[in-house]
């Protein structure tokens, strides 16, 4: 696989750290954004306004539509909110045209009326990437990426030589990557790791401190485990990187989103005040229905998740979680 140039869709904080990363390694970057008032921004200063003193490598260029953005391109990368993936991809196929490339996911989210991971909704959508789609997925906040603070994450696909040669690609400091053959398994942990943020973070709002959380962890590693393997991904990716190691890095960080985004339901905020409150996407609001319609079907025990979801999706009080963890 002989690469020069990689479409990255997305200039969010994550997007634009790995287009930083790939355009280091010498690679020619098409960087793509949806919102016109975050692609003028880039374009006039080059500074990325969420990211501190970060300015982009001379290596990427900005491109205003689909249709530049994937010209010359031998590889795409999708950063962009999972739920915008599947009617991002019905703009992307005629534009692609017919054409075959490697494509690689660093998303993290489960489609509410479908399950489907980021990957199956990519190749639903546009079927000749069947086999190409590929997940980036493992404890990485973009901003300490963007430090250079080292951290490890896997790329999963089917493919093993594939896998292997994307790996290639994005492996160089501050990132080791690790190769998987367990998509689903990586995609369903990314998926609800960020469900149990949020769980740690209602419990940091209720005023619990870190031995309540690795409680928290500990438990709901379980239920992850279930509706992974449910959906045939296996125990020892929901126990890697993309599963417990996430897990740990967003329900013990500040930085999280998602746990911040528990935080403010513990004090006692709505969704609504507390998704304004902060800002960004939080893609566990998201993936938190998906997850607890996913375990009913399967009738599964998660009593840990079916809390977080009652008080995110219904505004339960709080201490419905404390209850599920059996104080
Ligand atoms: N920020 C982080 O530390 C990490 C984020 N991720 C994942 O990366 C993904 C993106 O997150 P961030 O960059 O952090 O969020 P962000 O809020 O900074 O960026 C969101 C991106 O989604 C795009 N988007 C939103 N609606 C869209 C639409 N309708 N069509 C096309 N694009 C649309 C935006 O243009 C933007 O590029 C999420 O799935 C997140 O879970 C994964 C690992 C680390
Ligand atoms: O997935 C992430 C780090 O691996 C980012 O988590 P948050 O979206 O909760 O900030």
């Amino acid at each position: 696989m002989n690469i020069n140039r990689i479409t990255v869709f997305g200039a969010g904080v994550w997007g634009s750290v790995i287009a930083q990363h790939l355009a280091k390694k010498g690679y020619k970057i098409s960087l793509w954004e949806h919102y016109k008032d975050l692609f003028d921004i880039l374009e006039k200063t080059r500074k990325h306004p969420n990211i501190e003193n970060f300015e982009l490598n001379s290596n990427i260029e900005l491109k205003a539509t689909l249709e530049e953005a994937v010209k010359d391109s031998e590889m795409l990368v999708f950063v962009i909110s999972s739920k915008s993936v599947r009617n991002f991809c019905k703009q992307l196929k005629p534009i692609l045209n017919g054409k075959v490339l490697p494509v690689v996911s660093a998303s993290k989210g489960i489609e509410d009326s479908t399950f489907k991971t980021v990957c199956e909704v990519i190749e639903e959508e546009i079927p000749q990437l069947t086999g190409y789609a590929m997940s980036f997925s493992g404890p990485s906040f973009a901003l300490e990426v963007a430090k250079g603070i080292p951290t490890k994450i896997l790329v999963a696909g089917p493919n093993a030589d594939l896998v292997k040669k994307t790996a290639k690609v994005f492996n160089s400091s501050p990132i080791i990557t690790v190769e998987s053959d367990d998509r689903r398994g990586v995609e369903y942990g990314g998926a609800i790791k960020n469900v149990v943020a949020i769980g740690c973070g209602i419990l940091d709002g209720i005023g619990d401190g870190a031995d309540t959380k690795a409680a928290l962890i500990t438990q709901a590693m379980q239920e992850m485990h279930d509706i992974t393997v449910s959906q045939g991904g296996k125990t020892e990716s929901v126990y890697n990187l993309s599963g417990l190691g996430d897990a740990i890095l967003t329900g013990m960080s500040s930085i999280s989103r998602n746990r911040r985004l528990g935080e403010k339901l513990g004090q006692g905020l709505s969704l609504e005040e507390a998704r304004k409150q902060v800002g960004t996407i939080a893609e566990g609001a998201d993936s938190v229905n998906s997850v607890h319609n996913l375990a009913r079907k399967n009738n599964l025990k998660t009593p840990i998740l079916d809390a977080v979801w009652q008080i995110v999706c219904n505004g339960e009080d709080k201490d419905v979680l404390l209850k599920a963890l059996g104080f």
